[in-house]
């Protein structure tokens, strides 16, 4: 069993809580939230999974990772859908959390506290390393937070920054490859191209 999903077998009987996992592009995020969705599932639980609806980057409904690893979602527009949509999902997993609304912790904190395991993965940070959208406060009311770390496209080391190699200010901007690349703090401070 992994540490997280330990923690909380022991401490929390009900089930309900808050895992946020959080790091930069291409640093597993959605990967982990399916491994643990599916984990889940093997246990029998039921699972609901939401997205943003503004990121059809590879799939309008499914939530896809770099890696082509895919689960089925439902997009939904506002964070209040989530609440209105769980259903009897024991299990919800939320992806690109950075992209929704500022009542998402609120929605979170509602759903773990009737019982429900809730599993976020987000941005920590915008391409100018600033804290994204609704993910500091997610990770302030979480039980558990995992920061997961990609490969510097520049050197090899543990990436924690998103460095936009794009001109646009917009701090949404949606992309892959062609746009971002992940960078640790050096080559990210060193704004090379
Ligand atoms: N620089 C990189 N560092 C690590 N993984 C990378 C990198 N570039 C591409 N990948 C791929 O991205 C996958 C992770 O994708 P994903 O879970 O969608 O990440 P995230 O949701 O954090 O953007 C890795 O398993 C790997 O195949
Ligand atoms: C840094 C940054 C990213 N985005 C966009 C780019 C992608 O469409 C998503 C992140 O996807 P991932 O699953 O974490 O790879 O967010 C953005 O709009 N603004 C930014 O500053
Ligand atoms: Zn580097």
């Amino acid at each position: 069993m992994q540490p997280t999903e330990e923690l909380f077998k022991r401490k929390n009987e009900s089930g309900g809580g808050i895992e946020v996992i959080c790091g930069s592009m291409f640093s597993g995020k959605t990967e982990e939230l399916i491994r643990r969705i599916n984990r889940a599932r093997y246990a029998k639980l039921s699972v609901k999974i939401f997205k943003p609806k503004l990121d059809i980057r590879y799939d309008e409904n499914d939530v896809v990772s770099h890696n082509a690893t895919t689960i089925n979602s439902t997009p939904v527009g506002k964070s209040a859908e989530i609440l209105l949509l769980t259903g009897h999902a024991q299990v919800v997993g939320i992806d690109e959390a950075q992209f929704f609304d500022n009542k998402l912790p609120e929605i979170c904190t509602t759903l773990a506290n009737k019982g429900i395991r809730v599993v976020i993965a987000g941005l920590d940070m915008d391409f100018k390393g600033r804290p994204f959208g609704p993910m500091p406060t997610l990770m302030a009311i979480a039980e558990s937070v995992t920061k997961v770390h990609a490969v510097c496209m520049r050197c090899g080391n543990p990436a924690l920054y998103s460095y936009r190699l794009v001109p646009g200010k917009d701090k949404v901007l949606l992309g892959e490859k062609e746009s971002y690349e992940p960078r640790c703090r050096v080559c990210y401070n060193s704004k090379t191209f």
